[in-house]
């Protein structure tokens, strides 16, 4: 039970002589003197007052030390005068025999560090009450750092670099510089007899050692935040890395969510009707930006039939694909996945392997097309390259180069079989270069389509190839294998067949993919300015630098590169493609190859550039483009 439950400032007798009992046991003393802190000592003081029944705090117990010891001094004081007054202070004896012994013992101290000092513990920064008057004669230490006490005097050395030292209660490291010059020699006067009274006690070396200490400390947790910094950045940087990831997996599992083959599709109806014209004319005068946010808009919003387009893949791709649009067409993007479908050149294949195609074309007028699109394909990389052509053009088009294998049988009365038996050693076919309007040759064109359409071999159709296309739609309509590479005037006469309106000049990329679409999503090369090509699903732009110089056979070039190209882009795998449909593939290549290839010939040529010249081209072109 609490003798003194109600923690007041009066100390009765018994609690002031319990305490001092406590407080001048030597192993108090001992703690308390020359101690910066003392607060785990009252602690203990206020402790065992406690177990005896007295409930005091710590700071309770200090305040009445001092007040003891000030009275004991002042008794003292006076008892020198007149002997009298330690009669006054009924603790007089009590204080006299604890602090008589302790200064003997200081004194022992004294000697031994060679620094005069007398007083008691209050060296506590924490704890300190600012009441100094209980301090009988406190050692000076000046501004220098010089502790003037008269019986010894000593010049303190501080640092010259700053120490971190804890100040008042809060614990804070501050930094000191030139300590002898600032804090101590110009504090406040309350302040400066608080140093005073902290220091005075101390011998040099402790006090250095309580720098150090303190120096110390502060370094060490400077160097524990800053670890904690390191550990928190790096904890932030493995996050974004996981993230990274994880986008990555959704990206890959999307792509492969594509390289499912599509199913045969279905004719789509027209028009659609969200499409929104945009100023300008792809036809005239077009304004590509407006009709590039218009088409990002078609390709989200279209299901178009045929392909896996749940949720999804195709619609990540598609706005992908919208933004890298922006700059520079879909260069960035989709021209890595046309290198990957690329054969490598290697000593270990044999003669045709890297591609054998066929151009159907070539009649009395027009020799120098298929002449164009044969050699184009020869020098991009087919192994061979055959010509199917009426009988008077063959000797024509051979004299151009021997190079190519020319067959005089596209007007002969079984042209068909003529050509079919050809066939099985044929990975592509180009039709229409050259192959000009007579009925008996589209008609032949046409049966030899339809024949390669049951083998499986990927199908160009170009020029009047697309003549016979916009009579006949169903020729190609829903052949996936099927590319088809319309000029302007072969757009607008196929889109108004299938359509039967005019088509919307200021919406060529809507108007492509609704073509696309209405032949079953057969991929579409819209040649112009810019490039357009769509499967119905998937709009991709070719913007590569040409030139403002058109010439009769840079078409042909074209179709005779996207030969080689469709055939190696329907030979790879779904891995190299990265899922997308290998026709757009292709179709990008080859239009950013003639592109190029037109840029290069126009550099040294200018306005005298033919298509032979671009023909030269095609190997730096395509060094540039597939192997840089
Ligand atoms: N050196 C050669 O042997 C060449 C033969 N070519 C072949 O020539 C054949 C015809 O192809 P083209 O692209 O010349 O087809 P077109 O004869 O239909 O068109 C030729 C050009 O005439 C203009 N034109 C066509 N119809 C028009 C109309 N109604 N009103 C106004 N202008 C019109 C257009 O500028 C068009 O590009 C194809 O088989 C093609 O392959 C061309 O490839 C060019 C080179
Ligand atoms: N305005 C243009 N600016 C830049 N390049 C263009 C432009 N128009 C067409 N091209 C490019 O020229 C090449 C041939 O396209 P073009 O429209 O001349 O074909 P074509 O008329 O079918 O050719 P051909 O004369 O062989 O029949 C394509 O690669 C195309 O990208």
């Amino acid at each position: 039970m609490l003798v003194n439950p109600t923690r007041g400032f009066h100390w009765s007798d018994a609690e002031t002589r319990a305490l001092l009992n406590i407080w001048g046991e030597h192993d108090v003393q001992t703690a308390l003197d020359g101690n910066f802190r003392n607060s785990h000592v009252y602690r203990d003081v206020a402790a065992r007052l406690g177990d005896m029944g007295y409930d005091r705090t710590p700071d309770q117990c200090r305040v009445r030390v001092k007040s003891l010891k000030r009275q004991y001094y002042q008794a003292k004081k006076a008892s020198k005068r007149n002997g009298q007054y330690h009669k006054t202070f009924k603790f007089y004896e009590e204080m006299e025999k604890i602090l008589s012994s302790r200064s003997a013992a200081t004194l022992e101290s004294q000697d031994a560090d060679g620094v005069a000092v007398e007083g008691d513990e209050t060296m506590d920064g924490t704890e300190e009450d600012g009441d100094s008057i209980d301090q009988p004669q406190d050692s000076d230490m000046d501004g220098a750092g010089e502790c003037s006490n008269a019986d010894y005097p000593v010049k303190v050395e501080y640092p010259s670099y700053p120490i971190p030292v804890t100040v008042g209660s809060s614990n804070v490291p501050v930094k000191q510089s030139g300590i002898q010059n600032t804090s101590m020699a110009s504090p406040s006067a309350g302040k400066t007899r608080r140093y005073k009274k902290r220091f005075t006690n101390l011998s040099l070396e402790k006090l250095m050692e309580k720098f150090l200490e303190q120096s110390l400390e502060a370094e060490e947790g400077f160097y524990r935040l800053e670890e904690q910094r390191l550990r928190a950045e790096d904890v932030r940087r493995e996050t974004e890395h996981t993230r990274e990831l994880h986008m990555l997996q959704m990206l890959g599992q999307m792509l492969a969510g594509l390289a499912t083959p599509a199913p045969s599709p279905t004719p789509q109806p027209a028009c659609n009707s969200q499409m929104t014209p945009s100023a300008g004319s792809f036809f005239g005068t077009h304004s590509r930006q407006a009709s590039q946010a218009e088409y990002a808009n078609h390709g989200q919003q279209r299901a178009a039939p045929g392909l896996p387009r749940t949720e999804n893949g195709l619609q990540f791709i598609e706005r992908s694909f919208t933004l890298g649009r922006a700059a520079s067409g879909n260069m960035d993007n989709v021209l890595p996945l046309v290198k990957n479908t690329i054969p490598p050149l290697t000593s270990k294949k044999h003669k045709g392997q890297d591609g054998r195609i066929g151009v159907i074309g070539g009649c009395q007028e027009y020799t120098g097309a298929p002449y164009f699109a044969a050699i184009s394909a020869l020098k991009v990389g087919a192994d061979l390259s055959h010509v199917f052509c009426t009988k008077d053009a063959a000797s024509v088009i051979k004299s151009y180069s021997p190079e190519l294998i020319v067959h005089p049988v596209l007007d002969s009365p079984n042209a068909v079989e003529e050509m079919e038996k050809w066939l099985p050693r044929l990975h592509s076919l180009v039709v229409g270069p050259g192959l000009g309007r007579e009925d008996v040759l589209l008609k032949n064109a046409k049966a030899i389509i339809e024949k390669s359409k049951s083998r499986g071999i990927p199908v160009v159709i170009d020029a009047d190839g697309l003549w016979l296309v916009a009579k006949e739609p169903s020729v190609i309509q829903g052949y996936q294998k099927g590319i088809l590479t319309p000029n302007v005037m072969e757009f607008r006469r196929l889109y108004e067949a299938m359509h039967h309106e005019s088509l919307d000049s200021n919406d060529p990329r809507g108007c492509a993919q609704q073509l696309s679409i209405a032949m079953g999503n057969v991929t579409l090369l819209l040649k112009g300015e810019e490039d357009i090509i769509t499967d119905g699903n998937m709009v991709l732009t070719c913007n590569q630098e040409g030139s403002g110089r058109r010439c009769g056979g840079q078409g042909d070039l074209l179709s005779g590169a996207l030969g080689i190209f469709s055939h190696w882009a329907f030979s790879s795998s779904a891995e190299a493609t990265k899922g997308m449909n290998p026709a757009l593939l292709a179709a990008f290549g080859a239009a950013s190859l003639t592109r190029q290839c037109n840029r290069q010939a126009f550099h040294k040529h200018g306005r005298s550039t033919i298509t032979s010249d671009m023909i030269q081209e095609i190997c730096i072109a395509f060094k540039k483009l597939f192997e840089s």
